[in-house]
């Protein structure tokens, strides 16, 4: 378990395409005054072109952009910043990687909703790299972090404003404020 602490944390808001990430980790990061990484940025050019073509990541794709986030959140937490990331963290393995990168300073907020849901909000964006054909398999490759350390879950049935408030009151009793 994450210690509860006054010092800087990490926190990466995962789920699965079309979750909601971004549009969550930019509005906490407003309310907690924690600088904002968009994990997608810091994706190889070569998994922006699978997925774009529709082929899912492998675990070999995704790991040296794990590396890359875990590198990012070490530089933040060494400065004394907390920092927030949205990245899909879909399997245990992966979060572990991650916590360890962040010398298990790691909090997560895992965005939950149904297939459908998750589906319509992918398909009312325009102009993104991830085809709404990926789900399916982001849903089959997601190892649900509900009961691990330092995870609190949050219902995507609900206003950005909202989901992000709610993440917030379900981390502050952990210590994260
Ligand atoms: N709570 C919400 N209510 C309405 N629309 C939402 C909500 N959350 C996100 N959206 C919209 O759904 C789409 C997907 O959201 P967003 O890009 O934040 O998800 P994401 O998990 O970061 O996706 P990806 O990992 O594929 O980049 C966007 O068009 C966003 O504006
Ligand atoms: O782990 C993965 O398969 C990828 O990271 C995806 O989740 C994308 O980055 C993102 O969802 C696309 O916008």
């Amino acid at each position: 378990m994450p210690e509860r602490t006054n010092r800087a944390h990490a926190i990466i808001v995962m789920g699965v395409s079309g979750s909601g990430k971004s549009s969550i980790g930019e509005k906490l990061a407003e309310a907690l005054s924690l600088r904002f990484i968009e994990g997608d940025q810091l994706h190889p050019a070569s998994n922006v072109e699978k997925m774009s073509k529709g082929i899912p990541l492998t675990d070999a794709d995704r790991m040296p952009w794990l590396d890359l986030i875990g590198e990012a959140m070490k530089a933040a937490l060494a400065k004394g910043d907390g920092v927030i990331v949205s990245c899909s963290a879909l399997k245990r393995i992966y979060r572990e990687r991650l916590r360890v990168a962040a010398g298990g300073n790691l909090f997560f907020v895992y965005l939950e909703g149904s297939k459908e849901l998750l589906s319509e909000r992918m398909g009312h964006r325009s102009g993104h790299f991830m085809p709404t054909s990926l789900l399916e398999s982001q849903l089959e490759t997601l190892e649900v972090p509900t009961g691990e350390p330092g995870v609190v879950t949050v219902d995507i049935d609900d206003t950005i404003e909202d989901i992000a408030e709610e993440a917030r009151k379900k981390l502050a009793p952990l210590g994260v404020a």
